[in-house]
């Protein structure tokens, strides 16, 4: 019998395919680890935007929970959409049921088009009982910036935000450039030990970049499951996303889906 990797994703649906948990199992198909996926919520979307939103019961989230961790050997894990405060908690529950050294929390807040996937009053218990349990924290810089109340403009006020992310309680925090305005993007890494580590590419000009938080951390979190350094993964995680955004697929009118189909 084959040995494989086993990760789960902790996220939403997305009915388009291009984000969310579809996004997810796409990444780690593609980088060869089996997945499992505990389900938040449903959104009705496609690339023009979200049109609906369905929070899952918080009673089959926990026997997802059960179901998955009982049976399959996971690895590492990654969270994403967790819409509102009682999705929190039944999800910071499991994974103190759970607990799995190698946590990706994504903060996703924010859709592409503007919805909502995390509530206001929901972002202080991300802060306070799911960070402190992650291996790494993914935000965006809107993200941050909505995480810790100010604008960052520079790369010094980046830096020093990743270390105020980091002392909210997870090891590595990583703060992803791509709303960042220029011809380059630029990923800010601030591992364990206190060091930045800046990953900078080409700006690929275009609107087909639904999905690229979600692939980002899921690939990551695939290569962490397989037993790599994060410093290892990062740069391999870039020309993965390079490659995904530039090779891009016909799919849909607005901010396309990614190409998971690149070689990674
Ligand atoms: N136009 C682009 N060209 C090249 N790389 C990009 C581009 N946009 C995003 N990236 C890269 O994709 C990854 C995800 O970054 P981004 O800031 O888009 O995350 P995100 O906002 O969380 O994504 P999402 O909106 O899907 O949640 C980062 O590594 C970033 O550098
Ligand atoms: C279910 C779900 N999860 C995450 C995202 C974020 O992705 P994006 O910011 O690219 O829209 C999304 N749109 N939908």
């Amino acid at each position: 019998m084959i040995q494989v990797p086993q990760v789960a994703t902790i996220a939403g649906i997305d009915s388009s395919g291009g984000a969310g948990v579809n996004a997810d199992l796409k990444t780690f198909h593609q980088e060869r680890v089996y997945a499992a996926s505990i389900i938040t919520g449903v959104t009705a979307q496609n690339t023009l935007g979200v049109q609906g939103i369905q929070p899952i019961d918080t009673q089959i989230i926990a026997q997802q929970f059960q179901a998955v961790f009982e049976d399959l050997e996971i690895k590492a894990v990654k969270t994403g959409a967790l819409f509102d405060a009682e999705r929190v908690e039944a999800v910071v529950a499991g994974l103190k049921r759970y607990p799995v050294y190698h946590l990706v929390v994504d903060p996703v807040m924010v859709a592409k088009g503007g919805a909502t996937l995390l509530e206001p009053l929901a972002i202080q218990k991300v802060k306070t009982s799911l960070f402190p349990l992650a291996e790494l924290i993914t935000p965006n810089l809107a993200e941050a910036e909505t995480l810790l109340g100010r604008q960052l403009t520079q790369s010094e006020t980046i830096e020093a935000a990743a270390l105020e992310l980091q002392a909210m309680g997870p090891k590595n925090v990583l703060i992803k450039g791509g709303h960042f305005a220029g011809t380059e993007v630029s990923d800010v890494l601030l591992t364990a030990d206190g060091d930045f580590h800046w990953y900078t590419s080409p700006r690929i000009d275009t609107v087909r970049t639904h999905g690229t938080g979600d692939t980002l951390a899921a690939y990551i979190t695939a290569k962490l499951a397989q037993g790599q350094a994060l410093t290892t993964i990062m740069p391999q995680a870039k020309a993965f996303m390079q490659a995904a955004i530039g090779e891009s697929i016909a799919v849909g009118h607005g901010h396309g889906p990614l190409n998971h189909w690149v070689a990674g």
